[in-house]
């Protein structure tokens, strides 16, 4: 028998053989038939014979006796088509590799269709997905902008359980994958961030990727899902299944007669992604639903119990999700998988942003002239949503009246969105007379005769987050005003499908919404003029037993009462903000064309009043403590809304009153999510400061742009802790021209940036000129031996300075022996930190040999370096000369029992040398008994 009659018979012959595996794990009966009806190895009748069959084990039974009866080609056939559509055969597929399936060339020839309901359905989604996901809001349809054409990436980073960062995401495939991930048994990506920074955008392109095929995951189905739709949900509080929610509120599968997506979603979660966009703007308190998790995929429940117990994975475990929501809002830990923080735009990525949005060359470069004039309005532009709204208006007007130039200097945001509701209210004005190609700008008057369409808007606003709802139906626009020609100005967009049929439209974003709440509140001449304060009363009900007006509250989400509709009230404190910034001085000529001058002087000075009782009361509240740095006033997040609001009041009365209320030398806004845009309101209170300050904004976002804005403040402060906020040299440029200027600087902290040499020679200027200067932090940046030798020889200067930490940087050998010669005679450094910075022995050695000679060094830190026992004998010389030292720090060198030896026989002649801790050394558990018995050693 020829080899290709041998592997004929072994088709016929396998089938045989393997019958009842085949008919256990082969399920999807439709391809099958379809291919074989489709190349006429099955009529129509054999279809039949085969549906007559009740059970799928009998069809599959039928399929083999009839395939058989037809001959070796059709048997062939057969197993052909469980190869090609693997995933319909996914079961079959280790059975194809144990019998060496290999298809012959005959059989390749012919054509096999994959008509499985999985490979359709999973089909069906990425095409609706595709169609979704591939425009980027606009103004209106006609303006839409394809996705590729104007992404961006932003910064993307990964944080720990403890929000200390984790570097950060390099691409979306990264986002998924196990990277990261500091607890294995939560089921959930959490992914935060500021309002606008770009959490549904980054949502988007994730499921535009997936629909293309281009994301690295081998996930089959992907469902989406926006929180505010569990929200419209709730209010008719129907329950239903789990089922219903994919197929009904999501993906319908059109072939499935016999459940099969559903099993295989059952069976394989871990190919399932699901994400969920918008945490903070589900409307109800989930605690009580928490408790009551839905653990069958059967059970009918409330959707809101369907999506905690998917996020908890008591639904559709393994499955991989990744949820959104405002920075501030907290979820269990337990669920949390890994954590991402939105950081925006980097100076980088504004330049790629400009150059997307603007084709022509000269547009990119009157932007890119305007906006490196302006670091406040980079500063915003580092949230996307404000970048956009700015470039999109540039553009518009620009078009319109010829010349434009970007907002100036100070522009706050209520002026940003201002100038996105003059772009709305001019797309429905008259056009130009004809001879003229373009009219003057006039605000005003744009404003005024889109005046009955924007009160409506802004009722409409207002009534929507009264009730707590971000979406509404047409009988709610036609109540408030708005006529069916409004609608296209772009305010509001409609809803896509999936999101449920009741409510119709939302508002482009939810910021302007509730910018426009709040010009309902100024608006109103009908009821009382302190209703512009309900929402501020809202905000600080929480606390009243503190009494503090505007004590801001942050409600986590499983802390929210019921009487809050929100999950977290920073929609509210935006609707606050928009109030003060549209009652400030700065807008009162536009307002005053709007509503009658005397209501609106009237609630501005309500609001005046208002702002300063609750300041001060805010001020007065915070406790106090003292620290190394002196008496220090910790102040909580909510602080940030205070300045946010006083900045856009434009006020310096109440900014003067704020900066005099701080009575602390030295104020702590550490983790208190700053972003850069926040500066120019810090700035603008601390201006009015006459003392000096010391200022700790360690762990924030503010970047070189935030530290731009401080520049006038750096004369006061005595204190600067910028660590961990995504600095680079031309931050410590900024920071090198004004400390040298005012030399009252004792504390600089620049820990975890981006700085590299440059910044270190500027660095050490600063310590070389501010004669106060005592402790400088500038680990884990980018130095190398370079730097580390500007920092040695500046220390060497200074006689004030007496702690450093280097920890984290490349210093190496050559940055060891400056530092050697520096400190040799120092007279003022007690505490110096040289770990993990790439020491050898050498390095040890030059540096043992140096310090010899030093009397004032405290604690000394080298861990994490490369020094072997090579080093030791020179550590030990300096062990044993230093008596001043009383900590020594050498966890995780390579030292082994000899070094240790040489070391534990200098601490004998040393007793103000506590102890050394080695940990992390090579040392057995016995010897380590052993030294412990003998010796000051330690080891853990
Ligand atoms: N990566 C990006 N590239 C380009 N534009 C972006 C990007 N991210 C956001 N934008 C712009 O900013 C707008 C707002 O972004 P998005 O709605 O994603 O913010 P968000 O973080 O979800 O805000 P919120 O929390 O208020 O819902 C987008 O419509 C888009 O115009």
């Amino acid at each position: 028998m020829s080899p290709i009659e041998e592997a004929k018979v072994s088709c016929l012959s396998l089938l045989t053989c393997h019958r009842e595996l085949l008919v256990s794990r082969l399920r999807s009966i439709q391809c099958v038939l379809d291919n074989l009806q489709a190349s006429h190895f099955f009529c129509e009748e054999d279809v039949e014979i085969v549906q007559r069959n009740m059970t799928k084990a009998d069809q599959v039974r039928k399929i083999l006796e009839l395939v058989q009866c037809k001959g070796e080609e059709a048997c062939e056939y057969l197993i052909f088509i469980l190869y090609k559509v693997r995933d319909a055969y996914v079961d079959l597929q280790p059975w194809l590799k144990e019998i060496n399936y290999e298809p012959s060339e005959d059989i390749t020839v012919m054509k096999v269709v994959n008509t499985d309901p999985i490979s359709r359905y999973c089909e069906k989604m990425r095409h609706e997905m595709s169609r979704d996901t591939c425009f980027i809001m606009s103004y209106g349809r006609e303006e839409e902008t394809r996705l590729e054409h104007l992404y961006t990436d932003t910064l993307m980073e990964l944080l720990n359980e403890g929000n200390e960062s984790l570097g950060f995401v390099e691409s979306l495939d990264q986002l998924l994958g196990d990277h990261a991930v500091f607890n294995p048994q939560g089921e959930t990506i959490f992914v935060m961030g500021d309002a606008g920074v770009g959490k549904s955008i980054l949502l988007q392109k994730l499921q535009n990727l997936w629909s293309k095929k281009e994301l690295q995951t081998d996930a089959v189905f992907f469902f989406r899902f926006r929180c505010r739709m569990f929200s419209a949900f709730s209010r008719n509080a129907e329950q239903i299944s789990l089922k219903e929610l994919l197929f009904k509120h999501n993906c319908y599968p059109d072939h499935d007669p016999d459940n099969e997506v559903f099993d295989y979603i059952l069976r394989f979660p871990e190919k399932v992604i699901f994400t969920f966009d918008g945490y903070d703007e589900i409307q109800k308190d989930l605690s009580p639903i928490s408790d009551n998790e839905v653990v069958s995929p059967e059970d009918k429940a409330h959707p809101l119990q369907l999506l905690v117990s998917l996020l908890c994975g008591k639904l559709l475990k393994g499955s991989q999700k990744v949820l959104t929501a405002r920075t501030g809002v907290e979820l269990q830990s337990k669920v949390i998988k890994k954590k991402v923080a939105l950081r925006g735009f980097s100076p980088q990525h504004l330049n790629s942003y400009i150059s997307l949005h603007f084709k022509e060359q000269e547009h990119r470069e009157l932007v890119s002239v305007q906006l490196n004039a302006s670091p406040h309005l980079c500063g915003l532009c580092s949230t996307p949503l404000f970048c956009w709204i700015i470039f999109k208006s540039f553009r518009h007007l620009h078009r319109m009246h010829d010349s434009f130039h970007l907002p100036d200097t100070c522009v706050t945001l209520t002026g940003i969105f201002l100038l996105l509701s003059e772009v709305f209210l001019s797309r429905s004005a008259p056009p130009a007379p004809s001879l003229l190609k373009t009219r003057a700008r006039c605000t005003s008057e744009t404003f005024k005769g889109g005046l009955r369409a924007l009160a409506a808007f802004a009722r409409l606003a207002l009534q929507g987050l009264e009730r707590g709802s971000f979406m509404c139906g047409q009988e709610e626009l036609t109540a408030c005003g708005v006529a069916e020609d409004d609608v296209p100005m772009g305010f509001l967009r409609p809803v896509s499908e999936q999101d449920g049929t009741t409510p119709n439209y939302e508002f482009l974003h939810v910021t302007l919404q509730c910018f426009l709440a709040a010009f309902a509140l100024v608006l109103d001449g009908q009821s009382a003029p302190n209703t512009i304060l309900k929402f501020f009363t809202e905000c600080s009900r929480k606390n009243e037993q503190t009494c503090w007006p505007l004590e801001f509250c942050i409600c986590k989400s499983s802390k929210a009462s019921e009487s809050n509709p929100f999950a977290t009230n920073e929609h509210l404190q935006f609707v606050n903000l928009f109030v003060c910034g549209l009652l400030s001085k700065a807008h009162s000529s536009l307002m005053g064309h709007l509503a009658p001058p005397p209501l609106l002087r009237n609630k501005r000075a309500l609001l005046k009043s208002y702002l300063s009782t609750s300041v001060r009361c805010h001020l007065r509240g915070l406790p106090h403590y003292s620290g190394n740095e002196g008496k220090k006033v910790h102040v909580l997040p909510n602080f940030l809304w205070i300045l946010r609001c006083v900045f856009e009041t434009g006020s310096t009365d109440i900014a003067r009153m704020t900066a005099k209320g701080i009575t602390a030398g030295s104020i702590k806004l550490g983790y208190c999510n700053v972003y850069s845009g926040d500066c120019t309101a810090l700035n603008f209170v601390l201006q009015h400061r006459q003392k000096l300050l010391g200022l700790d904004m360690d762990n924030n976002n503010i970047s070189d742009y935030g530290v731009k804005q401080l520049k006038p403040s750096f004369c006061k402060m005595t204190v600067v802790r910028l660590c961990v906020n995504h600095l680079s040299d031309s931050s410590v440029e900024v920071l090198a021209e004004e400390l040298c200027k005012h030399k009252v600087v004792e504390v600089l902290g620049l820990y975890n940036n981006h700085i590299t040499d440059v910044g270190a020679k500027l660095v050490a200027q600063i310590i070389e000129e501010c004669p106060k200067l005592r402790v400088v932090k500038i680990g884990k940046n980018k130095l190398t031996g370079v730097g580390g030798k500007y920092l040695a020889s500046a220390i060497r200067k200074s006689t004030s300075i007496f702690d450093v930490g280097m920890w984290g940087n490349s210093i190496g050998d050559e940055g060891a022996e400056a530092f050697g010669a520096a400190l040799r005679h120092h007279p003022s450094l007690t505490n110096l930190s040289l770990s993990a910075n790439g020491i050898t022995s050498e390095g040890g050695r030059r540096l043992a040999e140096a310090l010899k000679e030093n009397s004032v060094l405290r604690i000394f830190w080298l861990v994490e370096n490369e020094m072997t026992d090579d080093a030791a004998p020179h550590l030990a010389e300096f062990i044993q000369a230093n008596t001043g030292l009383t900590h020594f720090w050498l966890i995780n060198n390579h030292f082994t029992v000899h070094g240790m030896k040489q070391l534990a026989e200098a601490l004998a002649h040393n007793t103000n040398l506590k102890e050394i801790c080695v940990k992390g050394n090579q040392v057995s558990e016995e010897e380590e008994e052993q030294f412990v018995a003998e010796n000051r050693l330690r080891f853990h």
